[in-house]
């Protein structure tokens, strides 16, 4: 019989084999490069643009200020589609009232392309004031400087595809049509000074029209809908933080390029806050944690040096694809990094992952007492597994073991569910070519040295070694 020892079977499947691959890795890098290119660093450096579409009178002004009221603290610009209106001629000011101010033409949409250009590179703009009663932009400019978040706010703003594509979320404001033009009556009649039959001739020859044609289809392209507009508080507060989880991202991958926080959605939001609340029972933890695990590895490894690779298809066809990196190991920190094994197994099969102890001793000194490694990981990428990233303390200690091994800096593609501002200063002031790819940033950390808001000691929710009431029944035959 083979006396192969636990250790020398781990040692033993000299290939990997991938089973899920992704593709911001493979858009990013062309070829086996390790410093990040002009583009990947740029795009921290771009404000986070929020695009506010919806029917005149929806209540798109009103959700923008309350958006902005939240994010008193931060610099917020807003940019109101009204602003770009096309002067009337004279001949068309004489017959206003046939006029469609609700059609896409009825915009300087290239205008508003150059500003948001401006805008988006740090430039500051002046843009027009656009007077309701006169139909025209008064001679007053409005300064609007470079900001970390611009609003773009207005009925057709999801419109034109090239202003889409300037906005990295988008929200549609829903309101009742009935609700929409009581509004418009009011507000036409008492701020714009006009006759209230005139409003609701505009109202169905134009503006309900306009809405079905050019509005109501765009309302597809929204991430976020918001019913009953400003009174819902509840839609509001979300995006307020997730904007500012976004900004909290954009100022620490502004400073170091090899953070990558895999992109925010509310899907991966949902799962955070299973996995955050502490009243969530084990069994939805690990389930919840497992799947954000599996999109963190995913995303690490598409940051692994790959080589082009060329295959006959079955109808023949040559498709020039990649091949994956093949020296590449896994290297746990228990007991938390553990619950990491499983998903990169099964995105790489028969991968080799080594063991990293590191006893805490308080809270700031850090000891190892265990290690267990491949014999060659010096001639590996290792993607390092620990799910909480807090005072960088465990992370230097395991990192500066690999670096010992002879594992080269920028090999080392350090993978966890969150990370704290502080643990990913220390790590990557330390390391600075090792890369971390996280999901979420923290806040920060607490007196205690615990990451907050956080999500307790990962290891014994996972492992389910804070359940006093679970009992394990063995059954005898
Ligand atoms: N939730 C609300 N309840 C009552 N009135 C509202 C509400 N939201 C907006 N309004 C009023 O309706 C009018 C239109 O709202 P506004 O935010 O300017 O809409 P939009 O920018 O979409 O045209 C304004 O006079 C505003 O004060
Ligand atoms: N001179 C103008 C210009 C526009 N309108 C109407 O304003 C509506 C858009 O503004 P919101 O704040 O409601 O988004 C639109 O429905 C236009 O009909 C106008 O009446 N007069
Ligand atoms: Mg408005």
């Amino acid at each position: 019989m083979d006396t192969k020892s636990a250790v020398e079977l781990m040692e033993s499947s000299a290939e990997v084999h991938f089973s899920g691959f992704h593709m911001d890795g493979f858009e990013q890098r062309k070829a086996s490069i390790e410093q990040p290119t002009t583009s990947e660093t740029d795009m921290y450096k771009q404000p986070f643009v929020i695009g506010v579409a919806g029917g005149a009178a929806s209540g798109k002004t009103t959700v923008c200020d309350m958006i902005i009221q939240q994010l008193h603290d931060q610099r917020v610009v807003l940019v109101n589609q009204d602003s770009f209106y096309n002067n009337l001629t004279e001949e068309e000011l004489t017959r206003v009232q046939d006029y469609n101010f609700d059609h896409p033409d009825a915009f300087d949409t290239e205008q508003l392309l150059r500003v948001m250009d401006k805008l988006k590179h740090g430039e500051a703009v002046d843009i027009p004031k656009y007077d309701f009663k006169s139909y025209k932009s008064d001679d007053m400019l409005r300064r609007v400087n470079p900001s970390d978040v611009i609003i773009l706010e207005g009925i057709l703003v999801f419109h034109d595809p090239r202003v889409r594509e300037l906005m990295n979320m988008k929200i549609f404001v829903d309101t009742d049509a009935d609700v929409r033009l009581a509004r418009r009556i009011r507000r036409d009649t008492t701020e714009k000074g006009r006759d209230i039959g005139a409003v609701l001739d505009q109202y169905s020859k134009f503006v309900k029209p306009a809405f079905d044609d050019f509005i109501l289809p765009t309302k597809k392209y929204a991430d976020i809908i918001i019913p009953r507009g400003g009174d819902n508080h509840v839609a509001i507060d979300l995006i307020v933080q997730h904007i500012r989880t976004k900004l909290g991202q954009h100022d620490l991958c502004k400073i170091y390029p090899n953070l990558y926080v895999i992109q925010s959605t509310f899907q991966i939001r949902g799962m955070h806050t299973l996995i955050r609340d502490a009243k969530t029972t084990k069994h939805d933890f690990v389930f919840y944690s497992d799947r954000l695990i599996r999109l963190v590895v995913e995303h690490g490894l598409g940051h692994l040096p790959f080589t082009e690779k060329q295959v006959i298809t079955p109808t023949g066809s040559v498709y020039t694809g990649v091949d994956f990196c093949k020296r590449l190991c896994g290297v746990s920190v228990i007991r938390s990094g553990e619950s990491m094994e499983n998903a990169l197994r099964a995105c790489c099969k028969g991968i080799k992952i080594g063991k990293i102890l590191i006893h805490r001793e308080g809270d700031n000194g850090q000891q190892l007492i265990y290690e267990k490694l491949p014999n060659d990981i010096s001639d590996r990428h290792v993607l390092l597994l620990d799910p909480i990233l807090g005072t960088g303390n465990s992370a230097v200690q395991a990192i500066s073991l690999l670096i010992k091994k002879g594992v080269p800096e920028s090999n080392i593609i350090f993978l966890n569910l969150i990370s704290a501002p502080k643990g990913v200063h220390v790590v990557c002031k330390s390391f600075p070519r090792i890369k971390i790819v996280t999901s979420e940033i923290e806040i920060g950390l607490n007196e205690d040295f615990r990451v907050i808001p956080g999500m307790g000691e990962f290891g014994d929710r996972y492992f389910g070694t804070d359940d006093d009431d679970e009992q394990v029944v063995v059954s005898s035959q």
